[in-house]
């Protein structure tokens, strides 16, 4: 069992590896080319900006979801989506009926600070994060204390945040100035009617 991570107020587990190399860059280069990557837009302070990032949104039918401030119909499983589905279910003994891809085109692209805290997640959700391609930094501050936490994510590295995790941190992939090739996550979750 991997230790937990955040020293306290939630729990955050990483499994490096979780896929072997062979098998990470198989499935790298699937998603890379299957999967319906999108530029979105998000409105903020009067305009339209662009994600820095490319995503897709994957799911059971039923499984809504709103981010970027837009609602998104889910498409339907990828025979690939669904056997990583599979794996990451039975290693965190819990279902997830959706996935959001993102795809980090270089050093440029990031992820905002924020949690996942919405509605639809329900209180304390186990979200299940599998990395692919180029490593980044995962960057974790608890919101009261300004705890600060890096972690690595690299090529078929899974990280799961579990318990109070969103409700007392956030997180980020923050740019950087290291020269940094593409890289793919897959946030498994359990979207509930809101
Ligand atoms: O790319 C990552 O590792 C983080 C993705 C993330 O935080 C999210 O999709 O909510
Ligand atoms: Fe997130």
């Amino acid at each position: 069992m991997a230790p937990n991570l955040v020293p306290f107020d939630g729990e955050l587990y990483l499994i490096k590896q979780f896929y072997s190399l062979p098998e990470s860059d198989r499935l790298f280069e699937q998603l890379k080319s299957d999967l319906a990557w999108q530029e979105e837009a998000i409105f903020i302070y009067g305009r339209w900006v662009k994600v820095p990032r490319l995503m897709c949104w994957y799911g059971d039918s039923d499984a809504w979801y709103r981010y970027s401030g837009v609602n998104h119909q889910p498409m339907p499983w990828t025979p690939v989506l669904q056997a990583i589905r599979e794996k990451v279910e039975q290693q965190c003994q819990c279902s997830f009926n959706s996935v959001l891809a993102n795809l980090y085109r270089d050093s440029n692209d990031s992820m905002g600070c924020h949690a996942d805290d919405e509605k639809e997640l329900g209180p304390n959700p186990v979200i299940a994060s599998l990395s692919l391609g180029d490593e980044r930094l995962f960057r974790l501050h608890h919101k009261k204390t300004n705890d600060k936490l890096d972690i690595v994510l690299g090529h078929g590295d899974l990280l799961v945040m579990a318990g109070t995790l969103q409700y007392h941190w956030m997180h980020s992939v923050p740019k950087t100035k290291k020269l940094k090739t593409s890289r793919i996550n897959l946030t498994f979750r359990a979207i509930r009617a809101a």
